[in-house]
Protein backbone atom coordinates (compact mmCIF):
# COMPACT_ATOMS: atom_id res chain seq x y z
CA UNK A 1 0.00 0.00 0.00
CA UNK A 2 1.06 3.54 -1.11
CA UNK A 3 2.08 5.95 2.14
CA UNK A 4 0.01 8.86 2.13
CA UNK A 5 -0.58 10.70 5.18
CA UNK A 6 -3.77 9.37 6.16
CA UNK A 7 -2.53 6.03 6.38
CA UNK A 8 0.41 7.53 8.35
CA UNK A 9 -0.46 7.24 11.93
CA UNK A 10 1.97 9.63 13.94
CA UNK A 11 2.39 9.78 17.71
CA UNK A 12 3.10 13.40 18.68
CA UNK A 13 4.80 13.61 22.04
CA UNK A 14 2.39 16.44 23.63
CA UNK A 15 4.11 18.20 26.51
CA UNK A 16 1.62 20.68 26.98
CA UNK A 17 3.44 23.60 25.66
CA UNK A 18 2.54 25.34 22.52
CA UNK A 19 5.52 23.70 20.46
CA UNK A 20 4.60 19.95 20.64
CA UNK A 21 0.55 21.88 20.32
CA UNK A 22 1.79 23.05 16.74
CA UNK A 23 3.75 20.17 15.98
CA UNK A 24 -0.02 18.34 16.23
CA UNK A 25 -1.47 20.81 14.37
CA UNK A 26 0.57 21.17 11.60
CA UNK A 27 0.59 17.60 10.98
CA UNK A 28 -3.56 17.00 11.24
CA UNK A 29 -3.63 19.77 9.37
CA UNK A 30 -1.56 18.23 7.09
CA UNK A 31 -3.79 14.75 7.03
CA UNK A 32 -1.84 12.55 8.97
CA UNK A 33 -3.33 9.92 11.56
CA UNK A 34 -2.67 12.24 14.32
CA UNK A 35 -2.34 10.85 18.20
CA UNK A 36 -1.35 12.79 21.01
CA UNK A 37 0.74 11.06 24.23
CA UNK A 38 1.68 13.11 26.92
CA UNK A 39 4.74 11.35 28.84
CA UNK A 40 4.72 11.50 32.93
CA UNK A 41 8.73 10.68 34.24
CA UNK A 42 8.89 12.66 37.52
CA UNK A 43 6.51 12.92 40.75
CA UNK A 44 6.93 16.51 40.98
CA UNK A 45 4.20 17.08 43.38
CA UNK A 46 5.40 18.96 46.18
CA UNK A 47 4.21 20.06 49.84
CA UNK A 48 1.11 21.41 49.28
CA UNK A 49 -0.37 18.57 46.94
CA UNK A 50 0.70 21.08 43.75
CA UNK A 51 1.62 19.12 40.59
CA UNK A 52 3.27 20.66 37.43
CA UNK A 53 2.60 17.28 35.21
CA UNK A 54 -1.14 17.70 36.02
CA UNK A 55 -1.03 21.10 34.75
CA UNK A 56 0.63 20.31 31.53
CA UNK A 57 -1.84 17.12 31.26
CA UNK A 58 -4.59 19.14 30.95
CA UNK A 59 -3.28 21.58 28.64
CA UNK A 60 -2.79 18.56 26.57
CA UNK A 61 -6.22 17.47 26.89
CA UNK A 62 -7.66 20.90 25.78
CA UNK A 63 -5.29 21.34 22.83
CA UNK A 64 -5.82 17.84 21.40
CA UNK A 65 -9.57 18.25 21.93
CA UNK A 66 -9.43 21.46 20.41
CA UNK A 67 -7.47 19.74 17.35
CA UNK A 68 -9.83 16.97 17.16
CA UNK A 69 -7.44 14.20 17.91
CA UNK A 70 -6.86 11.23 20.46
CA UNK A 71 -4.90 11.61 23.77
CA UNK A 72 -3.03 8.79 25.95
CA UNK A 73 -0.60 9.41 28.79
CA UNK A 74 1.97 6.98 29.16
CA UNK A 75 4.10 6.94 32.57
CA UNK A 76 7.99 6.51 32.36
CA UNK A 77 9.33 7.30 35.84
CA UNK A 78 10.76 4.21 36.53
CA UNK A 79 12.92 4.34 33.12
CA UNK A 80 13.87 8.06 33.55
CA UNK A 81 15.09 7.24 37.32
CA UNK A 82 17.07 4.26 36.27
CA UNK A 83 18.53 5.60 33.01
CA UNK A 84 18.71 9.53 33.50
CA UNK A 85 18.72 10.15 36.89
CA UNK A 86 21.25 8.09 38.46
CA UNK A 87 23.48 9.11 35.72
CA UNK A 88 22.78 12.99 36.51
CA UNK A 89 23.46 11.87 40.06
CA UNK A 90 26.32 9.27 39.34
CA UNK A 91 27.95 12.31 37.51
CA UNK A 92 27.65 15.46 40.43
CA UNK A 93 29.26 12.71 42.76
CA UNK A 94 32.07 12.83 40.11
CA UNK A 95 32.07 16.76 40.56
CA UNK A 96 31.48 16.45 36.68
CA UNK A 97 28.41 18.73 35.42
CA UNK A 98 26.01 16.07 33.34
CA UNK A 99 22.98 17.30 30.82
CA UNK A 100 20.48 15.23 31.80
CA UNK A 101 18.55 16.72 28.65
CA UNK A 102 20.94 14.75 26.36
CA UNK A 103 20.66 12.21 27.89
CA UNK A 104 16.41 12.13 28.60
CA UNK A 105 16.81 12.53 24.77
CA UNK A 106 18.58 9.31 23.48
CA UNK A 107 16.93 6.70 26.85
CA UNK A 108 13.63 8.20 27.12
CA UNK A 109 12.42 10.34 24.36
CA UNK A 110 13.50 8.66 21.39
CA UNK A 111 14.13 5.06 23.38
CA UNK A 112 11.35 4.28 25.63
CA UNK A 113 9.07 7.02 24.12
CA UNK A 114 9.83 5.96 20.33
CA UNK A 115 9.41 2.30 21.05
CA UNK A 116 5.87 2.89 22.70
CA UNK A 117 5.06 4.81 19.42
CA UNK A 118 5.77 2.33 17.16
CA UNK A 119 4.54 -0.48 19.54
CA UNK A 120 1.29 1.28 19.19
CA UNK A 121 1.19 1.18 15.76
CA UNK A 122 2.96 4.30 15.02
CA UNK A 123 5.15 5.18 11.37
CA UNK A 124 6.80 7.68 13.16
CA UNK A 125 7.24 9.79 16.37
CA UNK A 126 6.66 14.04 16.00
CA UNK A 127 7.96 16.06 18.35
CA UNK A 128 7.91 20.31 18.78
CA UNK A 129 12.06 20.13 18.30
CA UNK A 130 13.38 22.35 16.67
CA UNK A 131 15.67 20.52 14.11
CA UNK A 132 15.30 18.82 10.91
CA UNK A 133 15.53 15.71 9.41
CA UNK A 134 16.24 14.33 5.67
CA UNK A 135 17.56 12.15 3.77
CA UNK A 136 20.51 12.39 1.68
CA UNK A 137 23.19 10.52 -0.68
CA UNK A 138 21.40 6.96 1.17
CA UNK A 139 21.28 8.01 4.87
CA UNK A 140 19.20 10.29 7.33
CA UNK A 141 20.79 13.19 8.73
CA UNK A 142 20.14 15.75 11.24
CA UNK A 143 20.29 19.10 10.57
CA UNK A 144 19.99 22.25 12.72
CA UNK A 145 16.25 24.25 12.95
CA UNK A 146 16.44 27.15 10.75
CA UNK A 147 15.82 29.05 13.69
CA UNK A 148 18.91 29.90 14.90
CA UNK A 149 18.79 30.76 18.14
CA UNK A 150 15.95 28.15 18.60
CA UNK A 151 18.11 25.10 17.14
CA UNK A 152 18.12 22.05 19.62
CA UNK A 153 20.07 19.86 17.46
CA UNK A 154 22.98 20.21 20.28
CA UNK A 155 20.19 17.66 22.56
CA UNK A 156 19.66 15.95 20.12
CA UNK A 157 22.83 14.57 19.31
CA UNK A 158 23.07 11.08 20.11
CA UNK A 159 19.96 10.18 17.94
CA UNK A 160 21.02 7.53 15.16
CA UNK A 161 19.86 5.98 12.20
CA UNK A 162 17.17 3.83 13.69
CA UNK A 163 15.60 6.79 15.43
CA UNK A 164 16.00 9.15 12.85
CA UNK A 165 14.19 7.53 10.13
CA UNK A 166 11.19 7.15 12.66
CA UNK A 167 11.06 10.65 13.50
CA UNK A 168 9.38 13.88 12.18
CA UNK A 169 10.34 17.83 13.45
CA UNK A 170 7.62 19.43 11.81
CA UNK A 171 8.76 22.54 13.27
CA UNK A 172 12.37 22.96 11.89
CA UNK A 173 11.78 24.63 9.35
CA UNK A 174 9.77 27.47 11.23
CA UNK A 175 10.75 30.62 12.96
CA UNK A 176 9.37 30.12 16.83
CA UNK A 177 7.96 33.99 16.52
CA UNK A 178 5.66 31.93 13.77
CA UNK A 179 4.77 28.94 16.10
CA UNK A 180 3.03 31.21 18.21
CA UNK A 181 1.52 32.77 15.59
CA UNK A 182 0.22 29.48 14.26
CA UNK A 183 -0.80 28.84 18.01
CA UNK A 184 -2.67 32.44 18.28
CA UNK A 185 -4.67 32.33 14.72
CA UNK A 186 -6.09 28.56 15.79
CA UNK A 187 -7.06 29.85 19.16
CA UNK A 188 -4.82 26.76 21.13
CA UNK A 189 -4.46 26.82 24.65
CA UNK A 190 -1.44 26.77 25.07
CA UNK A 191 -0.56 29.60 22.57
CA UNK A 192 0.23 32.24 25.18
CA UNK A 193 2.37 29.28 27.69
CA UNK A 194 5.64 30.28 28.64
CA UNK A 195 8.95 28.00 27.53
CA UNK A 196 9.60 25.35 29.65
CA UNK A 197 12.76 26.24 31.52
CA UNK A 198 14.67 23.93 34.04
CA UNK A 199 16.04 20.38 34.76
CA UNK A 200 14.30 18.29 31.95
CA UNK A 201 11.44 16.11 33.52
CA UNK A 202 12.06 18.05 37.07
CA UNK A 203 11.40 21.61 36.07
CA UNK A 204 12.23 25.11 37.68
CA UNK A 205 13.83 24.14 41.58
CA UNK A 206 16.25 25.67 43.99
CA UNK A 207 19.08 23.73 42.57
CA UNK A 208 21.36 23.34 45.85
CA UNK A 209 17.83 22.18 48.06
CA UNK A 210 16.82 19.83 45.04
CA UNK A 211 20.29 18.09 44.99
CA UNK A 212 21.27 18.07 48.72
CA UNK A 213 17.91 15.70 49.36
CA UNK A 214 19.45 13.32 46.73
CA UNK A 215 23.72 13.35 47.62
CA UNK A 216 25.45 14.02 50.92
CA UNK A 217 27.06 17.96 50.44
CA UNK A 218 30.96 16.91 51.24
CA UNK A 219 32.01 20.93 52.51
CA UNK A 220 35.51 21.75 52.03
CA UNK A 221 38.31 24.67 51.42
CA UNK A 222 38.06 27.16 48.63
CA UNK A 223 41.07 27.92 47.77
CA UNK A 224 42.97 30.40 45.26
CA UNK A 225 45.37 28.95 42.69
CA UNK A 226 48.34 29.78 44.45
CA UNK A 227 47.03 27.99 47.08
CA UNK A 228 46.17 30.79 49.34
CA UNK A 229 42.84 29.79 51.17
CA UNK A 230 39.97 31.76 50.52
CA UNK A 231 36.80 30.18 52.18
CA UNK A 232 34.82 27.46 52.84
CA UNK A 233 32.47 25.15 49.82
CA UNK A 234 28.99 23.90 51.05
CA UNK A 235 29.79 20.65 48.05
CA UNK A 236 31.94 20.39 44.61
CA UNK A 237 28.77 19.29 42.99
CA UNK A 238 27.28 22.71 43.55
CA UNK A 239 29.69 24.62 41.35
CA UNK A 240 30.23 24.80 37.60
CA UNK A 241 33.83 26.11 36.26
CA UNK A 242 33.14 29.63 34.92
CA UNK A 243 30.97 30.45 37.69
CA UNK A 244 30.91 33.36 39.82
CA UNK A 245 27.92 33.70 41.58
CA UNK A 246 27.59 32.44 44.87
CA UNK A 247 31.22 31.55 46.25
CA UNK A 248 30.37 33.56 49.15
CA UNK A 249 33.34 35.65 48.79
CA UNK A 250 33.81 39.40 47.76
CA UNK A 251 36.38 40.72 45.30
CA UNK A 252 38.47 43.39 47.56
CA UNK A 253 41.93 41.47 47.50
CA UNK A 254 44.20 41.21 44.48
CA UNK A 255 43.13 42.99 41.27
CA UNK A 256 39.60 43.38 42.64
CA UNK A 257 38.02 42.11 40.38
CA UNK A 258 35.66 39.34 41.18
CA UNK A 259 36.64 35.65 41.61
CA UNK A 260 35.43 32.36 39.22
CA UNK A 261 35.51 28.73 40.00
CA UNK A 262 38.40 27.77 37.31
CA UNK A 263 38.80 23.85 38.55
CA UNK A 264 38.02 21.26 41.34
CA UNK A 265 39.90 19.19 42.65
CA UNK A 266 37.10 16.26 43.82
CA UNK A 267 40.14 13.78 45.06
CA UNK A 268 41.62 16.54 48.02
CA UNK A 269 37.74 18.51 47.52
CA UNK A 270 39.08 21.84 47.09
CA UNK A 271 37.47 24.59 44.71
CA UNK A 272 39.88 26.69 43.09
CA UNK A 273 38.76 29.96 42.28
CA UNK A 274 41.04 32.77 40.01
CA UNK A 275 40.26 36.29 39.25
CA UNK A 276 38.74 37.81 36.44
CA UNK A 277 36.18 35.89 34.01
CA UNK A 278 39.12 35.71 31.60
CA UNK A 279 41.59 34.12 34.05
CA UNK A 280 44.25 32.28 32.04
CA UNK A 281 43.39 29.12 34.20
CA UNK A 282 39.89 29.28 32.92
CA UNK A 283 40.83 28.71 29.08
CA UNK A 284 42.18 25.61 27.24
CA UNK A 285 43.37 24.11 24.07
CA UNK A 286 42.04 21.20 23.57
CA UNK A 287 39.64 17.96 25.21
CA UNK A 288 39.22 14.98 25.40
CA UNK A 289 35.64 13.04 25.29
CA UNK A 290 34.44 9.56 25.54
CA UNK A 291 31.13 7.86 24.30
CA UNK A 292 31.53 9.36 20.73
CA UNK A 293 28.59 8.70 18.83
CA UNK A 294 27.89 9.80 15.22
CA UNK A 295 24.71 10.06 13.53
CA UNK A 296 25.84 8.59 9.80
CA UNK A 297 26.97 4.99 9.78
CA UNK A 298 29.54 5.60 7.25
CA UNK A 299 33.05 5.12 8.12
CA UNK A 300 34.77 8.18 9.86
CA UNK A 301 37.85 9.39 9.06
CA UNK A 302 41.00 9.13 11.78
CA UNK A 303 41.53 13.12 11.54
CA UNK A 304 38.79 15.82 10.22
CA UNK A 305 37.90 19.45 10.17
CA UNK A 306 34.62 20.09 11.30
CA UNK A 307 32.98 22.84 13.92
CA UNK A 308 31.81 21.88 17.40
CA UNK A 309 29.65 23.63 20.25
CA UNK A 310 30.64 22.84 23.94
CA UNK A 311 27.58 24.03 25.17
CA UNK A 312 23.84 25.27 23.78
CA UNK A 313 23.81 28.27 22.30
CA UNK A 314 27.90 28.41 21.95
CA UNK A 315 28.42 29.69 18.21
CA UNK A 316 30.29 27.23 15.99
CA UNK A 317 33.87 26.68 16.76
CA UNK A 318 36.68 25.38 14.45
CA UNK A 319 37.72 21.83 15.25
CA UNK A 320 40.51 19.05 14.55
CA UNK A 321 38.98 15.87 15.64
CA UNK A 322 41.06 13.25 16.57
CA UNK A 323 39.71 9.50 16.62
CA UNK A 324 40.93 7.44 19.16
CA UNK A 325 40.50 3.67 20.41
CA UNK A 326 37.43 2.91 22.92
CA UNK A 327 35.26 5.52 21.29
CA UNK A 328 37.11 8.26 22.41
CA UNK A 329 38.42 11.22 20.57
CA UNK A 330 40.52 14.67 21.11
CA UNK A 331 39.11 17.47 19.68
CA UNK A 332 41.65 20.30 19.32
CA UNK A 333 40.60 23.84 19.00
CA UNK A 334 41.51 26.86 16.50
CA UNK A 335 40.82 29.05 19.22
CA UNK A 336 41.57 28.40 23.00
CA UNK A 337 38.47 27.93 24.61
CA UNK A 338 36.33 29.13 27.93
CA UNK A 339 35.20 27.11 31.06
CA UNK A 340 35.08 23.88 28.75
CA UNK A 341 33.27 21.23 31.16
CA UNK A 342 33.41 17.84 32.03
CA UNK A 343 30.35 15.87 31.95
CA UNK A 344 28.93 18.14 29.35
CA UNK A 345 28.28 17.27 25.86
CA UNK A 346 30.61 18.42 22.89
CA UNK A 347 28.56 18.53 19.77
CA UNK A 348 29.82 18.66 15.97
CA UNK A 349 28.38 20.07 12.55
CA UNK A 350 29.56 20.29 9.11
CA UNK A 351 27.37 23.13 7.77
CA UNK A 352 23.57 22.71 8.64
CA UNK A 353 24.43 18.92 9.55
CA UNK A 354 24.86 17.76 13.14
CA UNK A 355 27.09 14.68 13.03
CA UNK A 356 27.40 13.69 16.28
CA UNK A 357 28.50 14.41 19.72
CA UNK A 358 30.77 13.12 22.62
CA UNK A 359 30.69 13.48 26.37
CA UNK A 360 33.81 16.06 27.75
CA UNK A 361 36.42 14.22 30.13
CA UNK A 362 38.81 16.71 30.40
CA UNK A 363 39.87 20.26 29.00
CA UNK A 364 44.07 20.18 28.67
CA UNK A 365 46.56 23.09 27.66
CA UNK A 366 49.02 22.71 25.41
CA UNK A 367 51.38 24.23 28.00
CA UNK A 368 50.48 20.79 30.12
CA UNK A 369 51.47 18.54 27.33
CA UNK A 370 54.65 20.44 26.79
CA UNK A 371 54.88 19.73 30.82
CA UNK A 372 54.31 16.89 30.54
CA UNK A 373 57.06 15.74 27.58
N1 LIG B 1 5.85 15.38 28.97
C1 LIG B 1 6.05 15.18 27.66
N2 LIG B 1 5.32 14.25 27.01
C2 LIG B 1 5.50 14.00 25.68
N3 LIG B 1 6.38 14.69 24.93
C3 LIG B 1 7.12 15.63 25.52
C4 LIG B 1 7.00 15.93 26.91
N4 LIG B 1 7.87 16.93 27.21
C5 LIG B 1 8.51 17.24 26.05
N5 LIG B 1 8.07 16.47 25.04
C6 LIG B 1 8.45 16.54 23.60
O1 LIG B 1 9.78 17.01 23.48
C7 LIG B 1 9.80 18.25 22.75
C8 LIG B 1 10.88 19.17 23.28
O2 LIG B 1 10.74 19.33 24.65
P1 LIG B 1 11.26 20.60 25.43
O3 LIG B 1 11.19 20.28 26.87
O4 LIG B 1 12.50 21.06 24.79
O5 LIG B 1 10.04 21.56 25.20
P2 LIG B 1 9.80 22.91 24.50
O6 LIG B 1 10.81 23.23 23.44
O7 LIG B 1 9.48 23.90 25.55
O8 LIG B 1 8.48 22.45 23.70
P3 LIG B 1 6.98 22.61 24.16
O9 LIG B 1 6.63 24.05 23.85
O10 LIG B 1 6.25 21.63 23.30
O11 LIG B 1 6.94 22.28 25.62
C9 LIG B 1 8.40 18.83 22.94
O12 LIG B 1 8.06 19.73 21.90
C10 LIG B 1 7.56 17.56 22.92
O13 LIG B 1 7.27 17.12 21.61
Amino acid sequence: MNKTPENTRVVVGMSGGVDSSVAALLLKQQGYDVIGIFMKNWDDTDEFGHCTAEEDYEDVRRVCGQIGIPYYTVNFEKEYWDRVFTYFLDEYKKGRTPNPDVMCNKEIKFKAFLERALDLGADYLATGHYARVDFYDGEYRMLRGVDEKKDQTYFLNQLGQAQLSRTMFPLGHLPKTEVREIALKAGLATAKKKDSTGICFIGERNFKEFLSSYLPANPGDIRTVNGELKGRHDGLMYYTLGQRQGLGIGGGTGTGEPWFVVDKDVKQNILYVAQGGDHDRLYSDRLEATDVHWISDKEVPATFRCTAKFRYRQPDQGVTVHMKPDNCCEVVFDEPQRAITPGQAVVFYKDEVCLGGATIDKAIKNSELKASI
